[in-house]
């Protein structure tokens, strides 16, 4: 009895009501969805206020300051929810939404913009092959060069793109053994852990002859060679190890929309993905995958399937510094014809785990029936192996916390670049050590 009353006198506070939504749902009520500093924090009060009496919630923006909490939680923008700007001719500081929820045409055009600039900018210094080897001991990886493929692939680092003098910063550490070539001068391993000097490759020492013009000439999507998988995403060349490969595609949503709207409509949850507290919904109305290439939707990365462990991923999700968007990002050099894998991160609800594990068991089933005469122990074992697999997806690394994590999120890989400028693909340059904890 006495726990029943402790229960009642601390009702359920929803997800979506905090500080941030609420200044976000001020902003979207405000007919320009703009409005200087304090008048937003005066409508975000008194939305919380109103919404605080109608579902008799305690207040979020409470204490002796709440304008105070509300102003801090505004100038953090950790959910990159508001952009700041001072409007020509105005003293103070303004916000706008950092996108339009719900709209379709703006993120596809957003989606193309960046997929342009992957391509035209940075795929040739990823794809582009050093014309000598010799002149220098700066290489690209050596999955970008023939005659280097003999040389061990680990010691090769690719610290990407330099955004202002439009070189490519690629070093390598010395071999173990000998140099590769008499005038070769390798770095010192100091040097190389210090990473300076970092001499830059330009465009014009690279052979550009073969760089993907779209995503056509790198992936392609086929029934996946994973039991059960439906389909799969498929290298159509070698891809280097280190390389921004493109972008999941989704409409943002808050998350109240999307709980209200699209979860459980169709496989909606399935192929939606999370940009800090936003749903990047990759579904249509029916929530189911875009499966038209034609479609300016349609995303080749929507049909990446899932590996066993975060470990064995070859591509990772990375958070771009750009508003809602997820990079996929090569996590090691994947060979032509291979199938691309992807961890989804740990609050997922992997149902196909069960659905594998019964229809293995099945499998067994019948295998024993056949088998009757073999001795068991001989089954035992393969029931071993079995279960070393599926115990890889389903046991105690996947928790299923609520409802909430239905679709995948990209919070595990979030590597936070605030102090990075807005507005650019390139900017995010992650070394070798950070691409290796993804
Ligand atoms: C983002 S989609 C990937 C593309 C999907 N395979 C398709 O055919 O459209 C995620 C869904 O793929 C399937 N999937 C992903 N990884 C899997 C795996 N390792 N084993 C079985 N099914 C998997 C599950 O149905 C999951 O809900």
């Amino acid at each position: 009895m006495e726990s029943l009353k402790r229960k009642r006198k601390t009702p359920i506070q929803p997800r979506w009501y905090n500080q941030a939504y609420l200044l976000f749902l001020a902003l979207r009520q405000h007919a320009q969805d703009s409005l200087p500093r304090t008048e937003l924090i005066e409508a975000a009060i008194e939305l919380d206020k109103k919404i605080g009496v109608e579902l008799q919630l305690p207040r979020v923006f409470r204490g002796k300051t709440p304008k105070n909490s509300a102003s801090a939680t505004l100038t953090n923008n950790s959910d990159r929810y508001f952009v700041a700007y001072k409007p020509e001719g105005s003293k103070s500081t303004h916000f706008k939404l950092a996108y339009t929820p719900g709209n379709v045409d703006d993120a596809v055009t957003e989606y193309q913009n960046w997929f342009k600039k992957l391509i035209e900018h940075d795929w040739p210094f990823c794809f582009g092959v050093p014309k000598s080897i010799d002149e220098t001991h700066y290489h690209t990886p050596v999955s970008h060069v023939d005659e280097l493929e003999s040389m061990d692939k680990e010691l090769v680092d690719l610290s990407l793109i330099d955004e202002n003098s439009n070189k490519v910063k690629v070093y390598i550490e010395p071999p173990t053994a000998s140099p590769p070539t008499a005038t070769a001068t390798p770095v010192t391993p100091t040097a190389t852990k210090q990473k300076e000097p970092e001499p830059l490759i330009t465009l014009d020492q690279l052979d550009l002859t073969n760089i993907p013009q779209s995503w056509h000439d790198i992936v392609q999507v086929k029934p996946s060679l994973i039991p059960f998988g439906g389909n799969g995403l498929f290298a159509k060349r070698k891809l280097p190890y280190n390389t921004p490969i493109g972008f999941y595609f989704g409409v943002p949503m808050t998350e109240d929309e999307f709980d209200s709207l699209k979860d459980r409509v169709g496989r909606s949850s399935e192929y939606s993905i999370m940009y800090r507290r936003t749903v990047l919904d990759a579904t249509d109305d029916q929530g189911q995958p875009i499966t038209d290439p034609e479609s300016p939707r349609y995303c080749p990365f929507h049909f990446m399937n899932e590996t066993s462990s975060q470990k064995t991923a070859s591509v990772a999700f990375v958070e771009g510094a750009v508003v809602n968007q997820i990079i996929c990002w090569t996590k090691k050099e994947i060979e032509k014809d291979e199938e691309l894998l992807v961890w989804y991160g740990k609050d997922v609800h992997r149902y196909w785990t069960k659905e594998e594990e019964e229809a293995q068991e099945q499998q067994k089933r019948k295998n024993c029936k056949k088998k009757e005469t073999k001795p068991s122990t001989k089954s035992n074992n393969n029931n071993n192996n079995n279960n070393n697999n599926s115990d890889m997806l389903a046991k105690d690394e996947f928790v299923i916390v609520d409802e909430s994590s239905a679709y995948f999120s990209s919070t595990e890989l979030q590597i936070q670049r605030d102090s990075q400028p807005l507005n650019q693909i390139t900017l995010v340059n992650y070394t070798k050590e950070e691409v290796e904890k993804w």
